[in-house]
């Protein structure tokens, strides 16, 4: 028997003994993906390109470049702060990814180091942490932080090598190891006399609150050189998600419009946190469900299920509508019940009102007059319940947009509608 015959046997064997398992594995495995590449879309991907950080690369590029320039001159330090998911980690990663391979065309030995300081949170981890990732052979015990610190420096000397070493998390650090440790290193070179300064750090922060229990010498060196990342506007993460979409989905997986509706739920300048993390998530979590659904496209709702697993708003919704007037609930019934018809990211203030007034015939309630539906339309935003706001060129007229930007919109109207029947006290 050839080999290609004991093949095939060996197979059939197989496929009699357990045909239903193999069907299954062969089917999942030949199953179509809507994943280009889903880890691209995990938090430890570093991408390729940074939209709307432009700026601070090139601030950062400009701090570090007397790297190339005039080498050892001095020992840089750079404060990076900024609120959760603005970028702080991937900026300072793309940069020192980038920028070492630049150095390295030009025949400069510049290292990138990143320690993450909740992992790393004594001095003497920290320190261990830098000379692993230099692979800097130390002994494994023995050596005190100083000692191991000096070997650093000593090998950086050596091999004619410049660092830069990334600490993030740092208020963390600061507020763990204290001040002490915090000295330590960000005044590197104020007791050692050394004439090449080799190591050059970057210290990324939630906020500097943290940083002024520090001595005020230690906090002016911090804060000397500071970059500022400002949380995500909906345009902003718009283009962002557009852009690690095309990374991650074949084409024609999501639209735009989908896209749009996340940013404009995380975006700052609509009430969300304008944070990155979360908008990659959301959009993870929905192509998670579109293909276990066996869907060819992201579809809202996938979206508004994602935004709902990840968000703990959902929770405080019912709160804050518990006291509404009923004509309030039932105009917001309306408003999802639009929603939910069309499939659209948002309804127009005029099909609601006549969505409203087939809902109060069915009600046998009166309709309320177009000045006070609005008055309940704006209270409903501003309890955060609904987003409303003035279409903007492209639409004919200007008109009220509303849209929902949590909740599967069937859990929600069942709420809402339940609500209304209650408090007007008709059975159904
Ligand atoms: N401008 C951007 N372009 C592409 N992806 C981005 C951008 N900004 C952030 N991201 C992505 O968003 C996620 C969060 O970013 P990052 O971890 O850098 O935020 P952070 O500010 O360090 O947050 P934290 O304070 O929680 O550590 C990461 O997946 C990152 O790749």
């Amino acid at each position: 028997m050839n080999s290609r015959a004991k093949v095939w046997v060996r197979y059939s064997m197989i496929y009699e003994d357990k045909p239903s398992t193999w069907k299954i594995i062969e089917e999942e495995l030949n199953k179509p993906t809507i994943f280009k590449s889903r880890e691209s879309l995990t938090p430890e991907y570093i991408p390729d390109n940074l939209p709307h950080r432009e700026r601070e690369i090139k601030a950062l590029v400009s701090a570090f470049k007397h790297l190339i320039t005039s080498p050892g001159s001095f020992s840089q330090r750079v404060l990076i702060v900024g609120s959760v998911g603005t970028g702080k980690t991937v900026t300072a990663r793309v940069f020192g990814r980038d920028f070492t391979r630049a150095a390295k065309i030009k025949g400069y030995n510049i290292r990138y180091v990143h320690i993450n300081c909740h992992r790393n949170r004594t001095l003497y981890n920290v320190v261990t942490e830098i000379a692993r990732q230099l692979e800097i052979p130390l002994p494994s015990r023995g050596l005190s932080v100083k000692e191991m610190y000096d070997a650093i420096l000593g090998y950086l000397d050596e091999s004619d090598t410049y660092a830069i070493v990334t600490l993030d998390e740092f208020h963390y650090f600061a507020s763990i190891a204290g001040s002490d440790a915090v000295y330590f290193i960000v005044r590197t070179y104020d007791d050692i006399n050394a004439s090449i300064k080799r190591l050059n750090f970057i210290f990324i922060s939630l906020d500097t609150s943290k940083l002024s229990l520090l001595d005020s010498t230690t906090e002016s060196y911090l804060l000397r050189h500071m970059i500022k990342l400002k949380p995500y506007t909906s345009s902003e993460l718009f283009d962002i998600l557009k852009y690690r979409a095309s990374q991650a989905f074949y084409e024609g997986v999501v639209d735009d419009e989908v896209l749009r509706f996340i940013a404009d739920y995380e975006g700052s300048d609509h009430g969300g946190g304008g944070n990155a993390r979360h908008a990659i998530e959301i959009l993870l979590l929905a192509g998670d469900m579109a293909e276990s659904e066996g869907a060819d496209k992201i579809q809202l709702d996938h979206v508004r299920k994602a935004i709902m697993k990840t968000s703990r708003e959902i929770i405080n919704i019912s709160e804050s509508i518990l006291y509404s007037p009923v004509h309030e609930l039932i105009i917001l019934w309306a408003i999802i019940r639009l929603l939910r018809r069309t499939g659209k990211p948002f309804v127009k203030m005029g099909e609601v009102e006549k969505e409203y007034e087939v809902l109060c015939e069915v009600l046998g309630e009166q309709p309320r007059r177009h000045t006070q539906i609005y008055e309940y339309v704006m209270n409903l935003k501003k309890a955060g319940v609904i987003d409303a706001r003035t279409s903007g060129k492209g639409l004919r007229g200007r008109t009220t947009l509303i849209s929902i930007h949590y909740g599967p919109l069937d859990l929600f109207e069942k709420h809402v509608e339940d609500l209304i029947y209650r408090r007007l006290g008709v059975s159904r």
